[in-house]
């Protein structure tokens, strides 16, 4: 199922405050509290606040590096999803894991033109996610791709065309920057994700689907990127707000009960 809204609501850079839990406004003017959260986590520059520019703003434009955390709130058909923005920086390390807790998604991002990026997912930024949800879902993007990739850079080319601006966009006639990571090292990365998460892998969905190559500048997957893991956590907001309305009986727990009831009375 796709659906999709313009409602989009930006949030400044967050205070580091646990009681601060951000909420979406409602057409009342109440305040909502999101669905679902998503965490983009990966090193310093690799484009993590591009990427939710270019998706939210649909715009390229200058960034300064993150401090501590931002999110943005995306309304998806009726649900309220949270994009949290993290910053790559060693010195806000400790704050990732709080940002990952109960994460439904995770996407783990590195720069295509920089080996170092990506073997830091591994080393640095994995296990900030062992407070995300169990079932949490993983992606692995590889943005800059139009550095290295002629279709990504033509992107930026159709993009203007559709947008009707009357300069076409200037850049070198093709990619001149060495890729570094390819394709294959990401999918065997989401693997290893896998494995330290537990997780199945023939039960979970296929490296084919989970990894992207995108590009924040020209706006390459990154709709795709972003829409692909919205419908994908549709399941989990449907089962926590089906959790939350309906009473549940822990049926182990009654059996347990009456057992206990028929030893004392026997
Ligand atoms: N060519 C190219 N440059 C990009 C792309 N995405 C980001 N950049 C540039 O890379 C630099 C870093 O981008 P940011 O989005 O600030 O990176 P970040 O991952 O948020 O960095 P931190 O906040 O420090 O963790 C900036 O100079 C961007 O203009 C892209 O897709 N292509
Ligand atoms: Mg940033």
């Amino acid at each position: 199922m796709k659906v999709k809204s313009n409602i989009d609501i930006a949030a400044s850079p967050l205070r580091v405050s646990k009681r601060r839990v951000p909420r979406a406004m409602s057409d009342s003017g109440k305040m909502k509290k999101p669905d679902v959260k998503l965490v983009l986590l990966g090193d310093m520059n690799v484009g993590k606040t591009s990427l939710l520019h270019r998706y939210m703003e649909r715009k390229f434009k200058e960034t300064v590096s993150t401090v501590g955390g931002a999110f943005f709130l995306k309304q998806w058909g009726p649900y309220n999803i949270s994009i949290w923005d993290t910053a790559g920086r060693e010195q806000f390390h400790g704050l990732g894991s709080m940002y990952c807790r109960n994460a439904a998604a995770i996407i783990l991002t590195y720069d295509v033109t920089n080996w170092q990026s990506l073997a830091e997912l591994e080393e640095r930024f994995l296990s900030l996610t062992d407070t995300a949800n169990e079932d949490c879902i993983f992606a692995i993007v590889g943005n800059k791709a139009d550095l290295t990739d002629p279709k990504a850079l033509e992107a930026e080319e159709m993009e203007a065309e559709e947008e009707g601006a009357e300069q076409p966009p200037s850049h070198p006639a093709s990619p001149t920057v060495l890729k570094q990571v390819k394709r294959e090292d990401a999918i065997a990365l989401y693997g290893r994700v896998l494995r330290y998460k537990a997780q199945d892998e023939r039960a979970c969905l296929p490296a084919e689907r989970m990894c992207f190559e995108t590009s924040a500048k020209t706006g390459y997957n990154v709709d795709l990127l972003f829409e692909t893991l919205f419908d994908m956590v549709l399941p989990t907001i449907l089962k926590k707000r089906s959790e939350n309305s309906s009473p549940t009986v822990d049926l182990e727990e009654c059996r347990g009960a009456k057992q206990t009831k028929a030893g004392c009375c026997s």
